[in-house]
């Protein structure tokens, strides 16, 4: 994107939104609970599972209970033989009961996510292209893999790890009240100490999660855009500082790491602490209970694991406490994304137009339209600009550098709407027509052509998915490829490389020609589109623009001679304004600039001959 440098430096914009709404927990379950309603039944199933296995564990404490009374104290192997059946079929029924619950809380942990994931690509592919902007895109990529991935983790495992250790929680309390009164006072009066740190802790690591996840994000996209420009800094022998940047990139995000692992370790380190304390208390007074007399030494076995139990459930329940509090981070920022309004909106597919497209006479009007760009609000990049493109005819732009040209075909096809003014075509404002539809009735090719990392069929056919391979062929013909394409490794089954990096520049041109060639539009709006071509390239490419536009209007951003004699009209922008419009000769005499610039293109095509006819 030509406006790299803002979109950088305007990323942090972003930023403080996502900040300033921190999500509570019920809030993000909120959330999470649109994608996990669909799946109610596998909740249930899972949350049944988890009942059982609570249940199960539980009753392992009067499992032991018997065992210690009845086998070991009583001194009957019979007996002891009972217990130890007892316990190895609660076991048999733990390890039923586990499986189901892990596979159902997994299940639904990938389920979810996997939706979640799709819904915010849905999104993303539908939002206007000022959006990608001012948010970087390695930003929204980390959005999409490594906040999804932690939720995955949260649903799949900490939730049920919670919701268990809740349930393990309020049934090893009921059953400590049943075994022994006194004790469980004791212990109840040790709880609330060793939740006091959870709650106090709990905080601090959740803002410091949120600023780990933002380094890791801003690590991804710093090497997603050095890696896409390998080359410009190989060949500026650039490795080591970019080495240096990334590494001071690592190590800030290791820093926020390691300052949120330093809280979270002290943070189980004291739990732990205080749980194994009050154990060796629980042991002393109930130890001194049993040898009185007054607690039969399976109730005080029975009574140490609930203990247990109770403790671990509290530590368990810390440790993925701060896991969601992570979580809420990763949910946030995925709403937010997820409720990012296009400001364009986006085509229904329904084509209720489809008769407006068929009879579409494509006459394409620009009234009185002024446009700054969203990140650029103060400077007008089209001011108060009329122009008007008969159906079937063709317009030439003209001007210096930055003049507005490609912003008019932007507008066109309603990337940005305009602050001022109106675009219509045949008569209606394209704001009022569907997106779709506008949009079918044109073909660009672009300045850089985009192609995608697929074969020479797949490029061709972006815009006509449905075309025949003779069709591709055909249009291939048309825009000169076919020859190129045929001596490829595998012809058109040959693969492009990301980008289409394993072509030339004229190759990829040629190929963006070939695509809207298949489109077959209405309108046809040309970027400069044979600036990567060769003498001779650029004369037949030109022959197979010139039948392509014939019947279609055709907006043409020229800067060469052929293509400005060829057009029916030209418009010589500056500075986002019309300054004059005609026919060469005529512009010539009274447009400075025009005469100016056509001068240069006389320089230029003097080099070129057979071009100019
Ligand atoms: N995405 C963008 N965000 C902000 N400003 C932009 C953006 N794209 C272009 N501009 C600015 O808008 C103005 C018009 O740019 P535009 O690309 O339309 O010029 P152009 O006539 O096509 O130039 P060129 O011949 O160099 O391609 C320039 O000042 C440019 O810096």
């Amino acid at each position: 994107m030509s406006n790299a440098p803002e979109s950088t430096a305007s990323a942090p914009l972003d930023r403080p939104a996502t900040a300033a709404a921190s999500m509570s927990a019920r809030e993000m379950m909120a959330e999470l609970w649109r994608f996990m309603r669909p799946y109610k039944k596998v909740l249930l199933a899972a949350g049944v599972a988890l009942v059982f296995t609570a249940g199960i564990t539980l009753s392992i404490g009067q499992g032991i209970r018997l065992l210690v009374d009845r086998g070991f104290m009583a001194g009957s192997s019979a007996a002891l033989g009972n217990a130890v059946l007892v316990l190895m079929a609660l076991a048999l029924l733990m390890a039923v009961g586990t499986y189901a619950r892990h596979y159902l809380v997994s299940w639904l942990g990938e389920r979810v996510v996997a939706d979640l994931r799709k819904a915010v690509f849905d999104h993303i592919v539908t939002l206007h292209p000022s959006y990608f902007e001012i948010n970087r895109s390695g930003e929204i990529m980390s959005r999409l893999t490594t906040d999804t991935t932690l939720l995955q983790h949260i649903i799949g495992t900490s939730f049920s790890m919670a919701l268990r250790s809740a349930l393990m929680f309020v049934g090893a309390l009921a059953l400590l009240l049943f075994t022994n009164l006194k004790l469980s006072l004791t212990v109840l009066v040790g709880v609330p100490l060793v939740l006091l740190p959870i709650v106090l802790y709990g905080r601090r690591v959740r803002r410091l999660s949120k600023a780990s996840q933002d380094s890791i994000a801003d690590v991804g996209s710093y090497a997603g855009e050095i890696i896409q420009h390998i080359k410009t800094v190989q060949s500026y022998t650039r490795e080591n500082h970019e080495k240096q940047a990334f590494g001071r990139e690592v190590e800030t995000a290791f820093q926020v790491a390691k300052r949120r692992i330093r809280q979270r370790s002290l943070l189980i380190a004291t739990v732990i602490l205080l749980m194994f304390g009050a154990v060796s208390g629980l042991l002393w007074v109930g130890g001194n209970d049993m040898i009185a007399g007054r607690m039969s030494a399976g109730d005080l076995a029975a009574f140490v694991f609930y203990a247990m139990l109770m403790g671990s459930a509290v530590a368990t329940i810390s440790e993925v406490y701060g896991e969601l509090q992570r979580a809420t981070g990763a949910t946030e920022r995925l709403v937010d994304l997820l409720n990012v309004e296009a400001d364009i909106p986006e085509s229904t597919g329904e084509d209720q137009s489809v008769k407006t497209l068929h009879d579409a006479k494509a006459q394409v009007a620009f009234e009185a339209v002024d446009f700054s760009y969203p990140s650029r609000p103060d400077q007008c990049a089209i001011r108060g600009l009329s122009l008007l493109v008969a159906e079937g005819r063709s317009l030439a732009l003209v001007g210096p550098s930055g003049a507005g040209k490609s912003t008019l075909l932007e507008l066109l096809q309603r990337f940005y709407d305009p602050q001022d003014g109106r675009i219509t075509l045949d008569g209606v404002d394209i704001r009022e027509m569907d997106t779709g539809t506008l949009r079918k009735q044109m073909a660009v090719v672009p300045q850089q052509p985009a192609l995608f990392t697929a074969d020479v069929w797949y490029n061709i056919r972006y815009g006509k998915p449905g075309a025949s391979d003779e069709e591709v062929i055909a249009a291939a013909r048309a825009a000169h490829a076919h020859e190129f394409i045929e001596q490829l490794p595998d012809g058109y089954n040959s693969h492009l490389g990301e980008q289409g990096t394993r072509l030339s520049g004229g190759q990829k041109q040629r190929l963006a020609i070939a695509r809207a060639i298949l489109k077959d539009p209405k309108i046809l709006l040309l970027d400069e589109a044979t600036s990567a071509l060769d003498a001779e390239s650029e004369y037949h490419v030109q022959q197979a623009l010139q039948k392509l536009m014939k019947g279609r209007t055709t907006i043409i951003i020229a800067h060469r001679l052929a293509t400005i004699l060829h057009a029916d009209s030209i418009a010589v922008l500056d500075q986002g304004q019309l300054v004059a419009q005609g026919k060469h000769a005529e512009l010539i005499e009274i447009s400075p600039l025009y005469k100016r610039l056509a001068e240069l293109q006389f320089q230029d095509s003097e080099r070129q001959k057979p071009l100019v006819e």
